[in-house]
């Protein structure tokens, strides 16, 4: 797979919402290829209806306001869906799970669609991305296992309650120590990062090893999910949270915006 901006999976590109370029495409743009349909039952089991609404209303309001392009509608199911699906192999029966970055609901709306034992927060900073999120949430009726925090990374980290996960994936969010910096606290201890790369992943592991160690991260280690299911399988760079290191003052970094998730 091609490599993003920053060595990350190529996200879908945002559009501006409105725009000519973005006209409501036709629903039937989001029905799953007949070639696919094996690996979307085998990776979305009992739950293909639910991920099928989700790929439609990626495929319509998504594109129409501005989430993803037009041009990724098409390739919903094999770039995006089974893609982020995939990952849950890496992921153990009932975790809490942090998606870092969700953009339009990639990977943690995926991962709760595919595996109803997890437990998900989606951690996004732009409010037009997640009203989206709230609103796939309520149309997929998933309250019961999504939750939405409306801030970043960094602030979820620092926040008065706890915002903590056995596992914190990202895609196309960032190269790996920035990742490791915003995602690694996030983690509980002994808690995982999972990140979803593109080609750069064993580059990124050499350059930002030392980067990850010294933020408390273990050796990384790249896996490649969904071998005979999906192809190309994901490439996912594993960090294991083996040591706490202090968090850098507020202040020291970026400036923060706070955070809240959204409670029903
Ligand atoms: C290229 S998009 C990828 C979205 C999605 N993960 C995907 O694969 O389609 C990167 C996302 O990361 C979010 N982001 C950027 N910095 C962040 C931070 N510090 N904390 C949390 N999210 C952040 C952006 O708002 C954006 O939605």
């Amino acid at each position: 797979m091609p490599s993003g901006p920053g060595g990350t999976p190529p996200g879908p590109p945002a559009v501006r919402p409105g725009s000519p370029e973005s006209p409501r495409p036709d629903p039937a743009v989001a029905v799953l290829p007949s070639e696919l349909a094996e690996a979307a039952r085998r990776l979305f089991d009992g739950r293909l209806d639910l991920a099928a609404a989700y790929a439609e209303l990626l495929a319509t309001d998504g594109v129409v306001r501005g989430l993803i392009g037009p041009r990724e509608a098409p390739r919903i199911w094999d770039r995006h869906l089974l893609n982020c699906a995939a990952v849950g192999e890496l992921i153990p029966s009932g975790a809490t799970v942090l998606d870092v970055g969700s953009g339009a609901g990639l990977p943690g709306l995926v991962l709760a669609i595919a595996r109803p034992d997890l437990r998900v927060t989606l951690i996004e900073p732009l409010a037009r991305r997640t009203v989206f999120l709230d609103e796939v949430v309520d149309e997929l009726a998933l309250h019961d296992s999504v939750r939405v925090f409306h801030g970043r990374a960094e602030d979820a980290a620092t926040w008065p309650e706890p915002v903590r996960g056995d596992v914190v994936t990202a895609r196309a969010v960032a190269p790996l120590d920035r990742l490791a910096a915003w995602c690694l606290p996030l983690a509980t201890p002994g808690g995982r990062l999972l990140a979803l790369k593109g080609s750069s992943a064993a580059d990124e592991i050499v350059e930002h090893g030392a980067a990850v160690h010294r933020l408390g991260g273990g050796e990384p280690v790249l896996h490649r999910c969904g071998e005979g299911i999906v192809e190309p399988p994901t490439t996912v760079v594993e960090v294991v949270r083996e040591r706490i290191v202090a968090v850098p003052a507020k202040g020291s970094a970026k400036k923060s915006r706070g955070g809240r998730i959204r409670r029903r």
